[in-house]
């Protein structure tokens, strides 16, 4: 190998396998809705009430990452990340409830899980509570990327004005800060999968495309106003 060829990373070559995965995330009606502005209110609330609940539950697995941790710089990151989702992300979720016309604390106040959200906050809970450091990272890393992924190619696309009502929210994700959160999962991730062993290694790959496509019907959750039917 000469000195500017490189091999394929582990997080590179998950992010190629998850391909068709991002681009119907990059097509789903509620991403269009966002970078065209037309989204409903009921719709809007919808998602807000119910990833209002799986931020929390995204702090508790962090908190089982910060278990599972022998690194102090590790410890740190996760700290970090559970001050991040507490107090960054509300601005994304005030811009969302801000045009939905229903009041923050009233979306704040939900505290059913609807069938899409519980599945998914189950699976990052179950790879938490059965895997490795290695195999709960791989569950949480398409949170911030399909969202960092989602912002760039709405910046670049609709390039929000003050008069675009999803402008903080698209501002939001791809901002660099976002893209930092994604090299330091996937520098964590690369380092703990040339650990880990081949059964490991597969774990961590399904827990990452599982998490992909719930990323995917989350969407869907939202856009179709997704109801426990009994
Ligand atoms: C369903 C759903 N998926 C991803 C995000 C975005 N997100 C979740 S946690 C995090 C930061 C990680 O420390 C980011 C960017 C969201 N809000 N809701």
């Amino acid at each position: 190998m000469s000195a500017t060829e490189r091999s394929t990373s582990f997080t590179e070559e998950l992010r190629s396998k998850a391909d068709p995965v991002f681009e119907a995330i990059f097509r789903h009606p509620f991403v269009r809705g966002i970078a065209e502005g037309n989204l409903s209110g009921e719709q809007l609330a919808h998602y807000v009430r119910q990833d209002f609940q799986y931020l929390t539950v995204f702090c508790q697995v962090y908190g089982l990452a910060v278990s599972k941790s022998t690194r102090r710089e590790d410890i740190a990151f996760f700290n970090e990340q559970i001050g991040f989702v507490l107090d960054s992300e509300n601005h994304p979720h005030q811009n969302l409830a801000r045009v939905s016309g229903y009041p923050m604390e009233e979306l704040e106040g939900a505290n059913e899980l609807l069938p899409t959200a519980r599945n998914y906050t189950r699976h990052t809970l179950y790879s938490a509570h059965s895997g490795t450091l290695g195999e709960l990272l791989c569950a949480l890393y398409p949170c911030p990327l399909t969202y960092w992924e989602i912002g760039l190619r709405l910046k670049e696309e609709v390039k929000p004005d003050d008069s675009h009502p999803f402008k903080e929210w698209i501002e939001f994700y791809a901002d660099p800060i976002v893209g930092d959160i994604c090299r330091e999962f996937a520098r964590r991730i690369d380092r703990l999968a040339s650990d880990a062993g081949k059964a490991e290694r597969a774990n961590m790959e399904e827990h990452y495309l599982t998490s992909c496509r719930m990323e995917h019907i989350f969407w869907s959750m939202a856009y179709d106003l997704e109801e426990w039917p009994v």
